[in-house]
């Protein structure tokens, strides 16, 4: 597992979880995980409440460890490294490394309420990646442009609504020019009037640019649209994965068909 993927190689996996297992206390959340993510693949996981879904995308983002397993990264280990070709447990100074290979998208923004639009924007492009003020603030106006808000650039985000504020939290993530974006259920904590605006600019990511992009998501119209591949997840196991149009027209397992069924007559009684 020294060398799981080329970087090079766009077919080459860049993610790569291999029998992770994550335990909460006596709750087993990933019971001996694989699962791959292709470089440029966009990736949806759907999945019953408590089924692991978030845990997988924190524990890429390194904002939670794993009990035992390996996991790569662009052909990295992410949670170890390598010392006299022996693994060790990752330093900060890899993780901290590690970590800018990935940009993350919260249920709830998580922006800095004391910054500004544009600071929350040009903070770490200038402290983590060291980029000059009027390099990052150029950056800041790209990806403001692309979200279409750069009119709110001076507003502090207590005055955006929560669409606006998580578009500002997706031009956060990208001005960081990560590879690989993880969106953790981005419109769950918007009202419904919301959510399509942070679709249509996560949707014309998925179009315009070559992230690979790994997507929590309940919004199964949206997963059928923008995914190549879609993946059921329960009890901390994939239980099925397919393109869109095979997992949603002709899903295989039982397990999966419950759950769509389910999710859909939810839906429709809401
Ligand atoms: N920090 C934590 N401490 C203890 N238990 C946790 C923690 N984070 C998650 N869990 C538990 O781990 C399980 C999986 O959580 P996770 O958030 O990954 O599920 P999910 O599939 O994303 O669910 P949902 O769709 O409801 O967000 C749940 O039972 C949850 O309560």
């Amino acid at each position: 597992m020294n060398d799981t993927s080329n970087p090079s190689d766009p077919a080459s996996p860049i993610i790569v979880m291999d029998q992770v297992v994550k335990r909460f206390g006596d709750a087993l959340v990933l019971d001996h995980l694989d699962f791959q993510v292709a470089k440029g693949e966009k990736v949806t996981i759907i999945g019953p409440s408590g089924s692991g879904k978030s845990t997988v995308l924190r524990i890429l983002m390194t904002l939670e460890t794993i009990d035992s397993g390996l996991i790569h990264v662009a052909g990295k280990p992410l949670w170890h490294e390598y010392r006299d070709g022996r693994p060790v447990p990752a330093s900060e100074a890899h993780l901290r490394a590690m970590r800018k290979e990935m940009g993350m998208v919260f249920q709830q923004f998580n922006l800095f309420p004391h910054m500004t639009v544009r600071r929350n924007i040009t903070e770490s492009p200038i402290h983590v990646l060291g980029l000059s003020k009027a390099e990052a603030e150029q950056r800041a106006h790209e990806y403001l442009e692309l979200v279409g808000m750069t009119e709110h650039a001076d507003k502090f985000p207590g005055q955006l609504s929560g669409g606006q504020q998580q578009r500002v939290a997706i031009a956060r993530a990208l001005a960081m020019r990560p590879n690989i974006m993880l969106f953790d259920e981005p419109t769950s904590a918007l009202d419904p009037e919301l959510v399509g605006e942070v679709l249509t600019v996560i949707r014309r990511l998925s179009e315009e640019h070559d992230l690979t992009m790994l997507l929590v998501t309940h919004e199964m119209e949206f997963a059928r649209q923008i995914s190549d591949r879609v993946c059921f997840f329960d009890k901390g196991v994939v239980v099925e994965q397919a393109p869109p149009e095979e997992m949603f027209a002709e899903p295989r397992e039982e397990r999966t068909r419950e759950f769509l069924k389910t999710f859909i007559r939810t839906r429709q009684g809401a």
